[in-house]
């Protein structure tokens, strides 16, 4: 998508040359424009599949996973806790993720009441690197027997491991924005 590539060329920061802070415009500022044009682009990649739902995790996948949804149909959001909280309370899925920025483990949870046998989804999130966050999130979708039609991201970092792993495990991955390689802390996509 070339607007979002632009924007990360322009406002990006990266932090040695492994991390890509785009806290500008997505991960702490929202540039709400920007942000819909990215969920018209993810409704037009899934045009061809049937969506009941879509699944992302707090914090970052939100914003995403909210425009896609205007642009399906308001077809309904559901996003997985990190944190365990009075509100956790109640039967959950589960799954354990590794942070790869924060640099620890947390455990991923979806309220039952939310996610339902039989349902179509589609994962949606800002960014794919190892793929543990993305991986979790099939895991809670396969403990609420839900069919995984497809992986949205954002911003994918292509020398980690993360499609490799989904692909292999046979999901279906959509990456607006391909990242090959940081050079001197610039971005270097693939296409
Ligand atoms: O493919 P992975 O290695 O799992 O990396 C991608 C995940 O990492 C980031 O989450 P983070 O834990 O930084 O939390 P945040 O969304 O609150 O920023 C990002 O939002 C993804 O969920
Ligand atoms: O803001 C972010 N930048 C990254 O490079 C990254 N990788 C995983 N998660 C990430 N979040």
């Amino acid at each position: 998508m070339e607007e979002l590539k632009q924007r990360i060329l322009q406002d990006g920061l990266v932090i040695d040359n492994r991390i890509l802070k785009i806290d500008s415009f997505l991960n702490q500022q929202i540039d709400t424009a920007l942000i819909t044009h990215v969920g018209q682009e993810f409704a037009r990649r899934f045009k061809d599949v049937h969506i009941d739902r879509i699944i992302t995790i707090e914090s970052s996948g939100i914003a995403v996973a909210y425009a896609a949804s205007l642009a399906l149909n308001n077809c309904p959001v559901v996003f997985a806790r990190k944190k365990k909280s009075l509100l956790t309370k109640g039967e959950q899925y589960t799954a354990k993720i590794y942070s790869y920025t924060k640099e620890e483990e947390y455990t991923a949870t979806i309220c039952k009441d939310y996610l339902h046998a039989g349902e179509s989804v589609v994962i949606i999130d800002d960014f794919l690197a190892s793929g543990a966050a993305a991986v979790g999130l099939t895991q809670i979708a396969a403990q609420a027997g839900c069919t995984v039609e497809g992986i949205g991201i954002v911003v994918e970092k292509t020398f980690q491991t993360g499609r490799e792993t989904l692909e292999k495990a046979g999901f279906r991955v959509e990456s607006l924005a391909r990242i090959a390689r940081f050079e001197n802390n610039k971005p270097i996509f693939v296409e």
